[in-house]
């Protein structure tokens, strides 16, 4: 926790490979795909209206924070614990969770853009896990950072936890040649209004 503290302190963002035991990953892609497959992720919409957009192209379903499924138990508690341990050494006041599976068609993406919005800023810290076990650099699909010393490119590759500041890094996802699977979550500085 102190290392990963530090490096958010340091540059603003982290990348943590293996977050979760692969077999956690592994049933939290399956609950995503099984979702998909029933109809139970809708077409993402951007900002608090929940607008649609031409900006992003992954299909979404927001968590129930009430009520995790199995799959989502090892994440929720995971990332609990990321939010205690930074609130502890960071004092980012981080209150609560927004969490939702993103699966990205082949070719889609998500134009460059922040995670705080004008009308909610209460994003303080975004997160990205991927979930697609076996990803290969030249599947695409990296997720850019822009930054001030140059981009840096994040491969989606199953199990990896990525961190940033919401307010103050831009980012985009790439396409990729493959179906991307994901959990975007926010740590939020207060609850959903
Ligand atoms: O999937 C990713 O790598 C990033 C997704 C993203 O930027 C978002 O959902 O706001
Ligand atoms: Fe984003």
């Amino acid at each position: 926790m102190d290392t990963i503290a530090a490096a958010l302190h340091r540059q603003g963002w982290l990348v943590l490979a293996d977050f979760l035991p692969a077999a956690a990953t592994a049933a939290l892609a399956q609950e995503c795909r099984a979702l998909d497959a029933q109809a139970g992720l809708s077409a993402a919409t951007t900002g608090r209206a929940r607008l649609a957009s031409g900006l992003r192209g992954d299909r979404t379903r927001w968590f129930d924070p009430a009520a995790p499924s199995a799959a989502q138990e090892p994440y929720w508690e995971a990332m609990q614990g990321l939010r205690r341990g930074l609130n502890q050494r960071l004092l980012l006041g981080l209150e609560e969770l927004e969490a939702h599976y993103a699966l990205y068609p082949p070719g889609a993406g998500y134009a460059r853009h922040r995670d705080r919005f004008r009308d909610d800023d209460a994003r303080v810290l975004s997160s990205v896990l991927y979930l697609n076990a076996d990803w290969d650099a030249a599947d695409g699909g990296a997720l850019r950072l822009y930054l001030p010393g140059g981009d840096q490119d994040v491969v989606p590759r199953g199990g990896t936890l990525v961190l940033f500041l919401s307010a103050e890094i831009e980012h985009e996802v790439l396409p990729a040649r493959r179906e991307r699977l994901s959990i975007a979550g926010w740590f939020r500085r207060r609850a959903l209004a």
